[in-house]
């Protein structure tokens, strides 16, 4: 549904995107992550026909932004980082406004909009005016407005950023339920375990640079050369894990009221045989075992912060 190739897009001599290829196929939800400033939005605005690239192709369903910006437009919706929305109108009469910009007619419209306000949960503010909104109920409302000509593709830059916590789970049940309808999303963010459990797959840029791309959990193993070992025993934990620091493979060691974390280097044989030697050692082994890599540990593990270049 969306394809990118040999993207790029420079700001005087800077240089934003340097050779981006992103393929994401319909109904995937792709989460689009990296630091601040790396070029998620530069990309997003290039998608949304926005902005013009430098070199490269950018296709939505097989539409390019730069050749048919117009039928490019009828598919995708767009919510941008920072939005303005019209003081003086309600909540149902902004949506009536993006309805009409994009020739739905007035029927349809009275039918559409409040079908739109129950999926934002803000059907209890249908005739409130935006500007008393809460940041979490106008993110929604705009997210509202990205759906009223029915897109097939969701380009959603940062839609959970200033949210509080409960404000973002409410945006997050919103998009899975846009993902069971089927919608192609694209979706940016720095909160990176919250995506982890709504999206397909991830993108990570840096510096203007694809790093990693591909399903969460392809990108977790392809990258855990150093896994975490949680153990836990019985008891003298605190020993046991002075006596592991000495032991092959082992990087680091941490001793919690939570059990014991081992970064450990070596392959499944090495980790069987350190179990192995535990229990000849006399410990009692309540468990180990491996334990789960985040989004977050991903992430940093793949940026790793580095100066531009
Ligand atoms: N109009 C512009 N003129 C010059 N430089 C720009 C312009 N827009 C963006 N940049 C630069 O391009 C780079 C990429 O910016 P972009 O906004 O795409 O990053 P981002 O990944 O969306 O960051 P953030 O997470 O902070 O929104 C940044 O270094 C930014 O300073």
């Amino acid at each position: 549904m969306i394809e990118i190739e040999h993207l790029t897009k420079t700001y005087g001599s800077f240089q934003a995107l340097k050779d981006i290829n992103m393929y994401i196929p319909q109904g995937t939800v792709f989460g689009f992550v990296g630091p601040n400033g790396a070029g998620k939005s530069t990309t997003m605005s290039i998608l949304a026909t926005l902005m013009l690239p430098t070199s490269g192709t950018a296709r939505v369903d097989g539409f390019e932004v730069t050749e048919n910006p117009k039928e490019v437009r009828k598919r995708i919706g767009y919510m941008p980082d920072f939005f303005g929305v019209y003081d003086q109108l309600k909540t149902t009469e902004y949506l009536h406004f993006y309805g009409a910009s994009y020739n739905i007619p007035r029927g349809e419209r009275d039918k559409l909009i409040p079908q739109l306000l129950e999926l934002v949960n803000l059907s209890d503010k249908a005739d409130t005016y935006v500007d008393s909104l809460s940041r979490g109920m106008k993110q929604r409302l705009c997210l509202a407005r990205c759906l009223v000509h029915d897109p097939k593709v969701l380009i959603l830059d940062e839609p959970a950023s200033g949210l509080d916590p409960r404000a973002r789970i409410e945006m997050r049940e919103i998009l899975k339920e846009l993902k069971l309808m089927g919608k192609t999303i694209i979706i940016s963010s720095h909160i990176l375990p919250e995506l982890a459990e709504m999206v397909d797959e991830i993108g990570v840029i840096e510096h203007g640079q694809m790093v990693a791309q591909g399903r969460v959990a392809d990108i977790q193993n392809r990258l855990r050369v150093k896994k975490v070992l949680h153990i836990r025993s019985l008891d003298k934990e605190e020993e046991l894990a002075a006596r592991l620091r000495d032991e092959p493979y082992v990087s680091g060691v941490l001793a919690d009221n939570t059990g014991i974390h081992v970064h450990f280097g070596g392959g499944d044989e090495d980790q069987g045989a350190l179990l192995q030697r535990i229990v000849t050692w006399g410990y009692p082994v309540l468990s180990f075992h491996e334990a789960q890599t985040n989004l977050e540990d991903v992430f940093l593990e793949i940026t790793k912060g580095g100066p531009a270049t």
